[in-house]
């Protein structure tokens, strides 16, 4: 028996698929049958009254297609220029698909910085239930056309698991150009064996094991068209996993095994869910929110956190990277430099580094002001 077990009650489901299930490996020509297919599924999972949000890459490499340019451009203008063509292709195709079967769709297309305030995040939110409440496929991509460097999600791996958190979904798909993951890349390593099923607890260890292979191998893990290769997606799976949202990494070409999957069927890799209990504002604090700097920790400040649930205090921290000015979000790590928790700060980099090490009861000497007692308040705090 599969450790995930079949569900048969509609579903919020995303789906993300990546350019290298969509472009012709070699020439970069849209790969119309499979978009054929994969609107075929999104259209059996609707009438089977689940809710699906389609998370599509390919922006940029259609319009390379469209331009008859026989590469991704590397500057930054051109690639956003050549974005803007394809987009608008992009999405016209998947409307005249859809329209075959009634289903209508409507165009998202997110900045990292739409998430960042919490009222912009809101918004977003109430867009997407309404899309869905209405039984609309909500088409999403980056907007890739202005977003800036500081404020990307960079890959479509991270934005469908960022989109994925954000409405509650129960499922995340990434639909790639290779079955599953493997320990390796398969492509490259021949011994490569398949991995079916991924423990939230194993996926930190199975990140650094994989990216480590991936940035040795060629052009970092991705095919020509592709972004990201698998260290993406496994940064994809843990986001989505902390927030309570089952992952699946299978295969573009065979979009019906997505039902297959619900069914409790074992293809692909799967990867488990942490119980969803982490509510809504501390899911915008762990992944809505950009972090402009880091607090180290110590052992005792890990477990109280961890394990208590309390708020930071000044005494477990032995470290403070970057500036940052008091509301807004930091990265907790343990001794190791590993992310264990992220915060919205009750003070600066700059006041934190005079208050490290301190009980609380001397802030106001040290600071010559009173200020709050903890650093990050446990409500303000999030463990990821
Ligand atoms: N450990 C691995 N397991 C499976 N595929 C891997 C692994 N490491 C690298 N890859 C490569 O990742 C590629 C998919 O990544 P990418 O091109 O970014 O896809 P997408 O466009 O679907 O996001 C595969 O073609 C495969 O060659
Ligand atoms: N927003 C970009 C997609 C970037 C991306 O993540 O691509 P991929 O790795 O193929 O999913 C585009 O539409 O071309």
């Amino acid at each position: 028996m599969h450790p995930i077990s079949s569900q048969r009650s509609p579903q919020t489901i995303v789906i993300k698929i990546g350019t290298s299930s969509l472009s012709h490996p070699v020439s970069g020509d849209l790969q119309l049958a499979t978009i054929a297919k994969l609107v075929e599924s999104v259209v059996y999972l609707r009438r089977q009254g689940h809710r699906v949000v389609l998370v599509s890459s390919g922006a940029v490499g259609v319009g390379c297609s469209r331009l008859g340019l026989k590469q991704r451009p590397r500057k930054i203008s051109r690639k956003q220029a050549v974005a803007a063509v394809g987009q608008g292709r992009l999405i016209g195709i998947y409307d005249d698909f859809f329209s075959n079967f009634q289903q209508p769709v409507a165009q998202v297309l997110l900045t990292r910085g739409n998430l960042i305030q919490r009222q912009h995040y809101m918004n977003v939110h109430a867009t997407f239930q309404e899309l869905l409440e209405m039984g609309i496929v909500p088409i999403v991509n980056e907007n890739d056309t202005v977003a800036v460097d500081e404020l990307k999600f960079g890959d479509n791996d991270t934005l469908s698991a960022l989109v994925a958190s954000l409405i509650e979904a129960d499922w995340l798909f990434l639909l790639t150009d290779v079955d599953r993951l493997y320990t390796d890349d398969p492509r490259q390593n021949p011994e490569a064996q398949p991995i079916e099923f991924v423990e939230h607890s194993q996926l930190s260890e199975l990140r650094q094991a994989i990216g480590e292979k991936q940035a040795i191998g060629a052009q970092g893990g991705g095919t020509q068209w592709g972004t990201g290769g698998m260290t993406t997606k496994l940064d994809a799976a843990r986001i989505a996993s902390a927030a309570g949202v089952k992952t699946a990494i299978t295969r573009g070409a065979f979009p019906d095994r997505i039902a297959a999957i619900l069914q409790g069927e074992n293809f692909g890799t799967q990867f488990a869910a942490q119980p969803k209990t982490v509510n809504a504002r501390k899911r915008w604090i762990a992944y809505g929110m950009v972090t402009l700097g880091k607090l180290w920790l110590d052992d005792g400040a890990v477990n109280a956190l961890i394990l208590q649930g309390r708020s930071l205090l000044p005494a477990g921290i032995t470290a403070v990277e970057g500036k940052f000015e008091a509301n807004d979000c930091v990265s907790l790590c343990d001794r190791q430099g590993q992310e264990i928790a992220r915060g919205i700060t009750n003070y600066s980099s700059g006041d934190i580094e005079r208050i490290l090490g301190s009980q609380s009861e001397d802030i106001p000497r040290l600071l010559g002001f009173d200020g709050e007692e903890t650093v990050i308040h446990r409500d303000n705090l999030v463990s990821i």
